[in-house]
């Protein structure tokens, strides 16, 4: 036994085996350390193994997924072996077979995947040149995405596909590889052989996973990075799971350009769907999501996080809710509860995994599915089209209803799965298990009448199966026939010739019905396949139906408005509310929101925000990037009226905490950041700049933060909010004509400070710092220690005021043309030329630098 399970181990070096042994699963030797330590169970030794104690540990296989999960969590991943042979049918241990392997990215099992988010497999191919191929998949939601970007994007690609498990291959360069090993965060990576990124196989797997002639179709055609990318994923995600994806039909090319750019920052800055904590809520999408099913809360996330540029998109979800609005929202939520996920349960009828419960449940999904088509139908727009996809697959119900029970055991393996009357031969061998109580009654009376014994009994136990039980004193009165079977105490058993016959025509029975259970469940299996595609459709139909009623649900109970679109850029919003901060405020009965306007165009392009602390300008400036956002996606937003031109970035630089695991101070921090939002943004950006230049010298900060606004101002154009504490910026728009100033409103109550949360035209007029400090519950001696260091400092300053332009752009030096060498080199194309060309180029450039 321990040679099968070498020689299996070998085939799976990375990854833990689970090892079934009667009804354990088993790890042996490392895998049993490392398995007892993180899922705190027992280590054994048994026997030997090379001279060695065999070290083991095992979980039991009814509470399998317990375990599994934690080890996924740990990012481990595991290969399951189970028996595959019969036992006996051949010397030396039963025949066992890994059939699946269960890693982070490629999960399957319901109960090992969140509802309300994808499991996602993410391969990256370094191609030459500083290429990047990506190709990306969840299992159990079939749909393959494609992109490519250079080594620099690689970053904010990761953080945006978000994968819980990423592929590379063997032969990447060490700089690649320290690059991935900074990026991952808490993602495993895995590493596959260099063979599988091949450019050309990845095209024909794709091909034959499209069922397709020509990538073109797709778009998908010249992308030999992301082809190579994709074989790996593929060939790697079959392995796991032991066959082909006959499920994953679904492509789609992603490319910048496509979708409003939400960097790393922004997501987190917004709190979109994690807090700045990492918590789930209260985020932008824990408010959003009062979604039936965890299909639609699925496809609400990714609406929310890949909202596209084009307003068509939007423009048709807001129709659909402006629909459903009227009344018919409450009518299909009642319907849409308690959906099962019929999307991942296609999935696993794809991949020969889905349990008898899960059918039951997906029969009747496809009846509410039936029910919901009725409903929409006749519908405009997105809402007609989800009716046609809503229709069941032809035969399905039907085929479901009539092969399955209403109520399956868990398992096949247990039987009680197949509905009576499906088939004649199950019927009749459970027919033979059922007699067997009345044959069994029917044979104790005739012995007690044949031997005269009053108290024999006709018993069955799983180790000894029937028997007839004579107590001590009537034991000469047993028939002849009677052969012993065992003695007890105070009894014998017996077994008769009749009843022996009967023992092997009930235990085959039992036997044989399992059997052909599993073979009818096998059968029901093959024939779901041809619905597949079907099934998959009508599954992103639920799931985009019920995310459509969310959102008109949330548009009504929070009194959200339809957001309009113009060609022309700009953002204009009239009493624009923070929708989080609102419901929080609500929830605890800390007085109402305070809503505010925004008037952003080509001749006012940024507002230089200033105000006291806790007055509420982060919040009025993330309201402002929120209602925009939730406007992309096709919501409501939380305004009185909105109007919004065209958008292709949203960038925040918000206070952040130190990221000391990748060894950056605040201010490194801060500085990358906006260096990253001067160089992405353009004149259709949104940019937040929250307090920029506060993590260094006052000095140092306000020259950065008024080099940062006069580029913003000036080059990018973009639409700016730029919160700060620096007053000397309040000087700002006087020389910069598309800049304003407001501020949050703010008085003084005796020696408090009430916040109005109100934005005013002009600049704020003072700082309220130090009552900021004593409402804060700050020491009274620290406070009028504070107070007289402030007045000292403000009559420093005004005696020593002397002008300084701070705005006026730098001598015309700061960018020297490039030199001949530099032209020169900036001249060459590497690719193109011959060993002779470089040898010659190399000579020019030689003689270029001589005197
Ligand atoms: N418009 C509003 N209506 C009601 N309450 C608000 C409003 N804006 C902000 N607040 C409340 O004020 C608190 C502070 O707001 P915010 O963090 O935006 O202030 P800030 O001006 O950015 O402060 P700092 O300069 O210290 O970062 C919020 O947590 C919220 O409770």
């Amino acid at each position: 036994m321990m040679a099968q399970y070498l020689a299996i181990k070998a085939g799976y070096p990375d990854t833990l085996v689970f090892y079934r042994m009667g009804d354990f699963y088993e790890l042996f030797f490392d895998d049993a350390e490392k398995a007892a330590r993180l899922l705190d169970i027992t280590l054994t030794r048994r026997g030997m193994s090379a001279g060695e104690p065999v070290v083991m540990a095992g979980v039991p296989f009814h509470s399998v997924e317990s375990y599994l999960a934690r080890l996924i969590r740990c990012g481990e991943s595991v290969a399951i072996c189970e028996q595959v042979g019969e036992v006996g049918a051949s010397k030396g241990p039963v025949e066992r077979k890994v059939i699946r392997v269960v890693t982070p990215g490629t999960l399957t099992d319901t109960e090992l995947l969140n509802e309300k988010s994808e499991a996602v497999l993410l391969a990256v191919h370094q191609g030459p040149r500083h290429k990047v191929g990506l190709a990306w998949l969840s299992v159990t939601q079939g749909a393959l995405q494609l992109a490519e970007c250079d080594g620099d994007a690689l970053g904010d690609w990761i953080v945006r596909v978000a994968p819980s498990e990423l592929l590379h291959a063997a032969d990447i360069t060490p700089v690649f590889r320290d690059r991935l090993q900074l990026l991952r965060g808490p993602v495993p990576l895995t590493q596959r052989p260099d063979f599988q990124f091949d450019p050309g196989l990845g095209q024909r797997k794709l091909l034959e996973q499209l069922q397709a002639a020509s990538l073109a179709a797709w778009g998908a055609d010249e992308l030999p990075h992301a082809h190579a990318a994709a074989a790996a994923l593929l060939a790697y995600a079959e392995h796991t799971q032991g066959r082909s994806l006959s499920h994953v039909r679904q492509l789609q090319v992603v490319r910048d350009g496509e979708r409003i750019e939400l960097p790393p920052a922004t997501r987190r800055n917004l709190e979109l769907v994690q807090t700045l904590r990492g918590e789930d809520s209260p985020t932008l999408f824990s408010l959003l999501d009062t979604c039936m099913t965890g299909m639609g809360s699925r496809m609400l996330r990714s609406w929310l996080l890949e909202p596209p540029r084009d307003r068509a998109v939007a423009t048709q979800r807001l129709d659909a809710i402006a629909g459903l609005r009227e009344g018919l929202w409450q009518k299909l939520r009642a319907e849409l509860k308690g959906v099962s996920d019929v999307e991942r349960i296609t999935a696993r009828i794809a991949l020969r995994q889905v349990r008898p419960r899960e059918l039951v449940g997906l029969r009747w999904a496809l009846d509410k599915a039936l029910q919901l088509s009725a409903h929409v139908q006749g519908l405009p727009g997105l809402l007609s089209d989800t009716a046609h996809d809503l229709l069941p697959p032809p035969g399905c119900v039907e085929r479901l209803a009539a092969t399955l029970r209403e109520d399956p055991s868990a398992l096949v393996r247990d039987g009680g799965v197949i509905a009576t009357g499906h088939d004649a031969e199950l019927d009749e061998l459970r027919a033979i298990q059922d007699n067997c109580d009345g044959f069994l009654l029917e044979l104790e009376t005739r012995e007690r009448a044949r031997s005269g014994i009053a108290n024999l009994r006709v018993q069955y136990n799983k180790v000894h199966g029937f028997y007839i039980e004579v107590t001590q004193g009537q034991l000469d009165k047993v028939p002849d026939d009677y052969k012993r079977r065992q003695t007890l105490k105070n009894a014998e058993r017996f077994i008769t010739p009749e009843l022996k016959a009967f023992e092997d025509k009930a235990l085959s029975a039992q036997e044989r019905a399992l059997a052909r259970e599993k073979w009818l469940y096998d059968q029901l299996q093959d024939a779901l396949q041809e619905h597949v595609p079907a099934l998959g459709r009508l599954a992103r139909a639920l799931a985009s139906l019920d995310a459509l009623c969310a959102l008109a649900e949330r548009s009504l109970t929070l009194n959200w408005c339809r957001p309009q679109f113009m060609k022309e850029p700009g953002i204009e919003i009239a009493q624009g509310r923070h929708p989080v901060v609102e419901a929080r405020l609500a929830e605890t009965s800390s007085g109402a929101f305070i809503p505010n306007d925004t008037r952003l165009g080509p001749k006012q392009r940024m507002q230089v925000i200033t105000g006291p602390n806790m007055g509420g300008k982060s919040t009025y400036m993330r309201q402002v990037a929120l209602v925009c956002l939730l406007a992309a996606m096709g919501s409501y937003v939380p305004a009185q009226a909105c109007r919004l031109g065209p958008m292709d970035a949203i960038h925040t630089r918000i206070g952040a905490a130190d990221d000391l695991a990748n060894a950056q101070s605040t201010f490194m921090l801060e500085m990358t950041e906006a260096a990253q939002i001067l160089h992405g943004a353009t004149a259709q950006s949104l940019v937040l700049m929250d307090e920029i230049g506060r993590g260094t010298s006052t000095f140092d900060g306000l020259a950065l933060a008024s080099g940062i606004a006069a580029h913003l101002h000036d080059r990018t154009q973009a639409f700016t909010l730029f919160a700060t504490h620096y007053f000397e910026l309040t000087e700002f728009p006087a020389r910069h004509h598309c800049a304003l100033n407001v501020h949050v409103g703010a008085t003084e109550s005796g020696a408090d400070i009430v916040f109005l949360h109100e934005i005013q035209p002009g600049p704020a007029s003072r700082s309220y710092g130090i009552q900021v400090a004593r409402l804060a519950g700050m020491p009274s001696g620290v406070v009028n220690h504070a107070r007289h260091a402030l007045a000292a400092l403000e009559q420093h300053q005004e005696q020593s005021r002397e002008q300084v332009d701070l705005f006026a752009p730098p001598p015309v030096a700061d960018a020297p043309a490039p030199s001949k060498v530099e032209a020169a080199l900036a001249a060459l194309d590497p690719d193109a030329l011959t060993p002779r060309d470089a040898l010659d180029a190399l000579y020019t450039l030689k003689k270029l630098i001589q005197p």
